[in-house]
């Protein structure tokens, strides 16, 4: 025996030593009912026997886990009986030229011991043990020389990919990166680089470099056809495969055609991230003597202590890597039962689950998964406590890390969005620890980040976000809530995450192109459509509401019910307003309103300015409300809308664009509870005078969304809608209503000091649960803000120290619900605690009510404990009540059942979603038409309130803020 190569074994020896125990192993077969009786063709290798499959026997005719465990070789037993193989912790030997062993670096009786161990668990004849797995990749490519060309796959490790482009750089050997999960473009690659070879035009293809599954995105490749390829178009190709992620116990390529196989030992075979090293196994002779040569030559061969602490590793391989496929496995089917991109060979949804399955014995205990947005990675990642935040993987403790930051950071940005390699891509690697702790963990990360949120109760409880309005759903009690508990927070809610520029102050108008406007970019030509649908969702605020109008901090987000608008053009040249929910329809002759009374500032031309006005123009306002007039079913309420249309009509159109149109509001939102259906109302109003009247373009693809100018536009004119309506609002509404998500406002106010009003958006908040309760007591905005105005002018001390402590609650609210150091049950705890202090402030400024105390009451008894507050305007409206993630399902019903006693209703919110809202219809892009595929506006009216969202998502292409 070589004493480099320490590895070439004599089989026949072997199988005599140990033929007794082969043959009270068979006895005992039918004992394992897993044994296959017959191996699968495609399993049989060129020697015919002992293929991949774990539970076959090796040459020993040990099972793979025996063998593992057995470290013997009978060629070299110990002096003394050692147990455990000896460390020859020693760099020279004493003896004559021509004894086995003279020096480590060609050969040590402890690296040895590896290596015949390693041809045992391979079914080779030359096995080498070396510093790491990367020195395993540089001893194989000195097999090629300077000018060759390797082809690959295009999705491999990062450290192979810099080993590479080194050789390309410093021995012009290039690489020609191919998607190998389809052999036929292996195929084709192989025969073109013969054929450019055969004309002199590139260097002879000598190596094949395949993975799989790849890391991190665990593609499949087929082996055998990849290699059968191989040696038809490049015959002297050597085929190599890092077969890391697969360790041999679940994959053998040597027999299923392949040249060469290496591990990185550092992962799974030694499985405790102890110590670096790496495997090759061959079992060519000319291959061996050559790699054997290189390694001597180099130095690179393994320590004696790292040798020893590999075989201790190995023994164990077996039942690592059962117990790691097997959470794995239930891991995947987590992230996948909640909605995420999963990607693992052990899901049916693979799609080469059956390749991997046909030349591995399993699918491994590395997986990944795709969250959409790169920030929400990061935070599940720091979110982790018992996943350990690392690269590499095989140890028996859980790791989990983004491999585009981490261990594939060194591939070129470019290149990996060429690869298709998500940047938001989150990778685990899955150890020993109790599967249910894994789960709890990540479960609980994801919930931190905001990634996942406990289901809505589809039982007791109606999902604010199901086809269930609040209205329809006072009438009944919809199915049981199905598993799993969690679900996936939809992405939008993550959509923007640095600080939006608001409306006044925050931007500069100048450069807003306007259909109507003189200045640069102006979109004069395009010619804009007679029919648009538009929305946009309410809001809940949890903290500083009525504070916030005299420039406090309030905390909301959005809330999953939405109202809708549908324009179209009359032909009668009327313009009409239908507020069917409120069972109202104004019809205006366009002559008829005051065009005259609109003052210079707010005409055509200046448009961009609208929002940017502090103050309403009063004899605009007054001349509207004498000619809005009174109609059948006309209250206070519809009322206020319709001016407040009329006065965004008149600004928007402007007297010489303005033509005959039909406006319809519907809405999913209950009108004055508190959840903002007047700025949801007010989006859709601006958003959708905006694009009937060329203002703004309709975005033409989902991808680009609506414009962050565009947005900015949108909110100045729903603020102007918003202040016609409530005299003095905070503008918190209307942006929620057009930003979605949830997010901190700070209006602009002399108080503060700011410029512009300030919105930042919050992640943390699109898992927590709310319960509202609608107490079903109607109240009036305008003047309940009004009283809060009042009391501030009447007693300035007081008010102001209510408003002092209202900032500091969600201040803390914020830093709370952005840090994500912070564990969950405090989270929720604190924000408990801060929603009860921000209720009784609010009692203080007199805008509870009897029922909203009512709700409290009940909510926070010894039963259920939760913590509530009025949300909005107060005096009736709504109650937001927080609920902890262990709330059960029991428990809700318990308590929905005594509101609903007390004659309340409740809903389980969701929150965070999507903001204003524009529909391209389904045929738009094929037929290019725009305006006549917006469905009609009868449908529109006629589409059930309770199945208006499920209508509108069907209706087309959605295209947001
Ligand atoms: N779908 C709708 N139809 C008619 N009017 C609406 C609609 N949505 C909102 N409004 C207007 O908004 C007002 C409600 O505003 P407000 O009292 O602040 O309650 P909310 O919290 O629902 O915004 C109504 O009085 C009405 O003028
Ligand atoms: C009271 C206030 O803070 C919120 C009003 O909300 P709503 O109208 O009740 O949805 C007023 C405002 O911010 O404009």
């Amino acid at each position: 025996m070589s004493s480099v190569s320490g590895s070439s074994t004599n089989h026949s020896a072997r199988t005599v030593t140990l033929g007794g125990a082969s043959t009270m192993a068979s006895s005992i077969a039918s004992l394992d009912s897993s044994a296959p009786t017959s191996p699968s063709p495609s399993l049989i290798g060129e020697k015919g026997l002992f293929v991949s499959h774990k539970d076959r026997r090796g040459p020993n005719g040990y099972r793979f886990a025996t063998q593992c465990a057995t470290v013997e070789d009978p060629n070299h037993k110990d002096q003394y009986g050692s147990s455990s193989v000896p460390i020859y912790m020693t760099a020279t030997f004493k003896g004559l030229p021509g004894a086995e062993f003279d020096y480590t670096r060609s050969g040590n009786p402890t690296r040895s011991m590896l290596q015949h161990h390693l041809c045992q668990l391979q079914n080779c004849r030359h096995s080498f043990a070396v510093s790491s797995g990367m020195a395993c990749l540089d001893v194989i490519t000195r097999l090629i020389k300077s000018g060759d060309r390797i082809i690959a796959g295009d999705d491999i490790y990062g450290g192979t990919q810099r080993l590479l482009g080194y050789l390309a750089s410093h021995q012009g050997i290039h690489t020609d990166h191919v998607d190998t999960t389809d052999a036929s473009k292996v195929e084709e690659a192989l025969q073109k680089r013969a054929r450019d070879y055969e004309l002199g035009l590139c260097g002879k293809v000598s190596m094949l470099l395949l993975e799989t599954p790849t890391n991190p995105l665990l593609k499949i490749c087929d082996l055998e056809r990849c290699a059968r390829a191989a040696k038809r178009y490049a015959p002297d190709a050597i085929v190599v495969v890092d077969n890391t992620m697969m360790s041999p116990y679940l994959m053998r390529p040597l027999e299923l055609g392949v040249d060469v196989v290496y591990d990185s030992g550092t992962k799974y075979l030694s499985g405790h991230h102890d110590l670096m090293a790496g495997v090759i196994a061959c079992d060519r002779d000319d291959l061996g003597q050559r790699i054997a040569f290189t390694i001597n030559s180099i130095g690179n061969a393994l320590t004696p202590m790292d040798s020893f602490l590999l075989l201790r590793g190995i023994k164990t391989l077996a039942v690592r890597m059962d117990r790691q496929q097997a959470s794995a496995m239930h891991v995947a089917h987590y992230l996948h039962s909640l909605g995420f991109q999963v990607n693992y060979p052990g899901l049916a949804s693979h799609p080469s689950k059956d390749i991997h399955d046909r030349q591995a014995a399993g699918p491994g205990a590395v997986l990944s998964f795709e969250t959409g947005d790169k920030m929400l990675s990061e935070k599940i990642v720091g979110a982790t406590r018992l996943w350990g935040i690392s690269v590499s993987f095989g140890c028996v403790n859980s790791l989990i890390s983004m491999p585009c930051l981490m261990s594939h950071a060194s591939i070129d940005p470019k290149i990996r969005a060429a690869r298709r390699l998500p940047e938001d891509l989150i990778r685990l690697c899955v150890g020993i620890e109790d599967t249910r702790d894994l789960i709890e963990d990540l479960e609980a990360a994801l919930l931190e980040a905001g990634a996942i949120r406990r289901k809505a109760s589809l039982s007791s409880t109606p999902s604010v976000e199901s086809s269930e309005s609040l209205q329809s759903s006072r009438a009944g009690s919809p199915s049981p809530s199905p598993l799993p508990e969690y679900e996936r927070v939809p992405l939008v809610a993550f959509a923007v995450d640095e600080p939006i520029a608001d409306l006044v102050g925050g931007l500069d108008r100048a450069k807003i192109e306007t259909r109507g406007g003189e200045g640069e970019g102006s979109k004069a030509n395009i010619s804009p459509p007679t029919s648009v649908i538009v929305s946009a969702p309410g809001k809940v605020i949890l903290f500083g509401e009525h504070a916030v109008v005299h420039g406090v901090k309030a905390v909301a987000a959005s809330v999953a019910l939405r109202c809708f608008a549908h324009v179209s053009d009359r032909e009668d040249g009327k313009l009409s307003l239908g507020l069917p929910d409120l069972g109202v329809e104004h019809v205006w002759k366009l002559d008829d309103l005051p065009w005259d009374v609109v003052p210079e500032k707010l005409r055509i031309g200046a448009e961009a300015e609208l929002g940017a006005h502090e103050e309403l123009d009063q004899g605009l306002i007054a001349a509207i409300e004498k000619c809005v007039g009174d109609v059948v079913n006309e209250t206070d309420r519809s009322h206020a809308g319709s001016v407040a249309f009329l006065y965004l009509y008149m600004c928007i159109a402007g007297k010489e664009a303005a033509r005959g149109q039909a406006f319809v509001l519907r809405s999913s939102l209950p009108i004055g509870a508190g959840l903002g259906s007047s700025a949801a109302l007010s989006a859709c109003l601006a958003s959708s005078m905006a694009y009937t009247y060329g203002r703004l373009e309709v975005p033409s693809s989902a991808e680009s969304g609506i414009p962050a100018s565009d947005a900015i536009l949108i909110n100045s004119w729903a603020f102007l809608s918003e202040k016609v309506m409530h005299g003095n609002p905070s503008g918190v509404d209307n942006a929620v209503a057009v930003y979605g998500g949830a997010v901190a406002f700070t209006r602009a106010h002399p108080s503060n000091n700011l410029v512009g009003n300030e919105l930042e958006k919050l992640g943390g908040f699109g898992s927590v649960r709310f319960l509202l309760t609608d107490t079903g007591v109607g109240r009036d905005t305008k003047s309940l803000v009004a009283s809060v105005t009042a009391q501030k002018e009447k007693e300035p001390e007081r008010v102001l120290a209510v408003l002092e402590r209202i900032q500091k609650i969600s201040d803390e609210a914020e830093s709370l619900l952005s840090n994500h150091g912070v564990p969950r049950k405090d989270l929720l705890s604190r924000l408990g605690e801060l929603v009860t202090i921000n209720h009784q402030e609010l009692v203080g400024l007199g805008v509870s009510h009897a029922s909203l105390e009512a709700i409290r009451a009940k909510t926070q008894n010894e039963r259920f404990k939760l913590s509530t507050k009025l949300t909005g305007a107060g005096g009736g409206g709504c109650a937001v009540t927080l609920l902890p993630d262990d709330f059960s399902e029991a428990k809700m019903k318990e308590l929905e059942l005594e509101l609903s006693r007390d004659g309340f209703k409740c809903y389980e919110t969701r929150v965070g979603g999507a903001g204003v809202g524009v529909l391209i219809p389904i045929n738009e892009k094929e037929k290019d038409k725009k305006e006549s595929e917006i469905p009609d506006r009868v449908v529109f009216e006629e589409a059930e309130t309770k199945t208006l969202a499920s209508w509108a998502e069907k209706a087309g292409e959605w295209i947001y803020a």
